[in-house]
């Protein structure tokens, strides 16, 4: 289903944490909601699962107003990173329980949990109890009882975050695949640009309060709208030069640290610090009194003169990206 934000506000105290987000996010999309700690993404989630009201705005899911509907009302799915699951029973009566609450015939209860269990793979650990299982089978757990009432549309608060690197990394993959079987609308938030460009279909960067870039992951990455963007998106930032410095007319210009070629070019820099990735190594340089970061696969050390040439990069002007 559509979910609408229609100039989502929020105040606390005299802080403004959102500050008029207005989005539409389609049926059977994963929206991912990207930024720094303490920008509003839980609070905006929070506002979408209605626990939390805004001081202004509208929420409309399938064209119905549901601003004013508390969570019960709203037929949404919420897994939140510190799920709580009912220790004392068993997977399956954690998963059935929203449709007990419901008051579901038991055949179809079974039905269901099973269905769910079988898209999750832990069919096999329904009767065990949930201290006996692990932490990634508990996380399952959580989103299988989330998913299990075909909900409207699904909000997920960094439910991965508990689980290490490489498990994180299949879990993604699994949730990816969930949701397409789903069919669901998605909406997950995180601080982890990583998940966020690799799970989404179109990601929402929060920043002060708005949503300051909505976009396909790749074109976040080549086409940052701002100079916020740009230099938080990335594993170093963007680099800016005045557009002289490279001979271009133009304010500044933004090139990331790959989008160079290096051991040839008119260009020389001097090399400040040096950090190896794989097998190839990101140089901390200065050029023309200006400290940048590109991307090499020979190798520097620190003090080497390394040539360089850019082999693309992006018109900004007062902090905006000129158009394409
Ligand atoms: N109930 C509340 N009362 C007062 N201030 C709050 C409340 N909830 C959140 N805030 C403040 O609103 C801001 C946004 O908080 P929120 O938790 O939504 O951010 P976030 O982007 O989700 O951060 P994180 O990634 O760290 O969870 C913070 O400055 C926080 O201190």
């Amino acid at each position: 289903m559509t979910v609408e934000l229609i100039e989502i506000t929020k105040i606390y105290g005299n802080k403004k944490v959102l500050d008029g987000v207005t989005e539409k996010i389609e049926s059977g999309e994963f929206f991912v909601i990207l930024g720094p700690s303490g920008e509003g993404k839980s609070t905006l989630l929070r506002i979408m699962a209605g626990i939390e009201k805004p001081d202004k705005g509208k929420m409309v899911v399938d064209g119905k107003e549901i601003t004013n509907l508390p969570p019960e009302k709203r037929n949404v799915a919420m897994v939140f990173q510190n799920y709580a699951l009912y220790p004392n029973m068993s997977v399956r009566d954690n998963i059935a329980f929203p449709l007990k609450m419901k008051g579901l015939k038991r055949e179809e209860i079974n039905e269901r949990v099973e269905k769910v269990a079988g898209l999750l793979g832990i069919a096999e650990i329904l009767d065990k109890k949930v201290t006996k299982i692990s932490g990634g089978q508990q996380q399952r757990v959580a989103i299988a009882r989330a998913i299990v009432r075909s909900p409207s549309y699904y909000l997920l608060d960094e439910p991965l975050s508990n689980l290490d690197a490489r498990m994180r990394t299949v879990a993604r993959g699994e949730l990816k695949r969930i949701q397409k079987e789903l069919k669901g609308t998605f909406i997950y938030v995180t601080h982890d640009q990583k998940e966020a460009l690799s799970l989404a279909d179109r990601v929402a960067v929060l920043h002060a309060g708005k949503f300051e870039q909505v976009s396909k992951p790749k074109d976040l990455y080549d086409y940052p709208r701002t100079k916020w963007v740009a230099e938080f998106i990335g594993d170093f930032p963007m680099n800016f030069l005045p557009g002289e410095v490279i001979g271009e007319k133009c304010q500044e210009v933004g090139f990331r640290p790959e989008w160079v070629s290096v051991g040839k070019g008119e260009y020389t820099c001097s090399v400040e610090a040096v950090e190896a990735v794989g097998d190839s190594r990101y140089l901390v340089c200065v050029f023309k009194g200006y400290g940048i970061t590109i991307l090499s696969e020979d190798y520097y050390d620190v003090g080497d003169e390394v040539r360089f040439e850019v082999n693309q990069f992006r018109k900004f002007k007062n902090g905006l990206l000129e158009e394409y």
